[in-house]
């Protein structure tokens, strides 16, 4: 008789919403999962936001098409939201699907933020968005949220005294707690985008067993350190090989760092104008 495997209940249980790539959906395990907090880790012009503007999209997409039939909001700390890019990005789709509402752009919501305390005004009142009147003014529901970027608004309004840090640290735990609570609560998706550090003493990387990779030929770790990594369950690096910044080569590469229900991998990605594409 076979041996029953045991299941990974998340792997069961959680709806995913497709990333609109089958290659970066195997990686991912069907996609980016609902009702949890992953984290789009990268240096600038990884693709962080080429994959959130794309993600957007896919959301709206029915559930026999990997999507999850449902609007967005985006959260944006870097100025100006890249409009005219998410309006071509809708095109393209556009054009390869006949699932979309039409117009795409009516059911993603867009707010800029300039502080991690106005993010948390924002995250505060969104539940309204949740419930009740989105549905009967015939929106879709929200079922994904992305900030891009979370390290921006940490960028500027904290010093390295032991008093910010702890600010900071606060500023942090409060953050992750409403997003896994909306997370939970309402089953939405939350993609967090952060930026990345130099990594220069390699003692401190296995003390701290800081996870590290390498970006454009440099050692790099996810900015904000190990309290904020503790806040999101699933943590994504996306990197740029060193030959692909001395030549016009875009590629990419997508790596699980953790995931409670993926395995480590990693897949290889461009940007095209028609969006972001696994390629490995
Ligand atoms: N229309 C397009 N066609 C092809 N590639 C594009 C197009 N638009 C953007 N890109 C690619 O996407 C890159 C920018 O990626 P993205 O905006 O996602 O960076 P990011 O990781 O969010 O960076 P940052 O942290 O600075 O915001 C560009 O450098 C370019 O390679």
């Amino acid at each position: 008789m076979a041996a029953i495997k045991p299941q990974n209940p998340l792997n069961l249980r959680a709806v995913k919403c497709t990333t609109g790539c089958s290659k970066l959906d195997a990686l991912l395990a069907g996609g980016v999962p609902c009702g949890l907090v992953t984290e789009l880790v990268g240096e600038s012009t990884a693709g962080k936001t080429q994959l959130c503007l794309q993600l957007v999209l896919t959301a709206l997409l029915p559930k026999s098409l990997g999507g999850i039939s449902s609007s967005s909001l985006y959260i944006h700390s870097e100025f100006p939201f890249p409009l005219r890019r998410l309006d071509a990005l809708s095109r393209s789709f556009s054009q390869t699907t006949s699932c979309l509402p039409d117009p795409p752009l009516d059911h993603i919501l867009v707010r800029g933020v300039h502080s991690a305390t106005d993010l948390l005004a924002v995250l505060d009142r969104v539940h309204f968005l949740m419930s009740g009147p989105s549905q009967s003014s015939g929106q879709l529901p929200i079922g994904l949220i992305v900030i891009d970027s979370i390290a921006a608004l940490f960028r500027a309004d904290f010093d390295c005294n032991a008093v910010d840090m702890r600010r900071r640290s606060g500023m942090f735990f409060a953050i992750a707690v409403r997003l896994k609570h909306l997370a939970s609560r309402f089953g939405v998706a939350i993609v967090v985008t952060n930026q990345v550090m130099d990594i220069l003493n390699e003692e401190k990387v296995r003390v701290g067993n800081y996870e590290y990779v390498w970006s454009s030929g440099r050692k790099v770790g996810a900015a904000l350190g190990l309290g904020w990594g503790s806040c999101v369950n699933v943590r994504l690096f996306l990197s740029k090989t060193a030959s692909s910044v001395m030549t016009d080569d875009n590629r990419r590469k997508m790596m699980v760092v953790f995931g409670p229900h993926l395995p480590k991998g990693s897949c290889e990605f461009v940007i095209r104008r028609h969006g972001v594409f696994g390629i490995s």
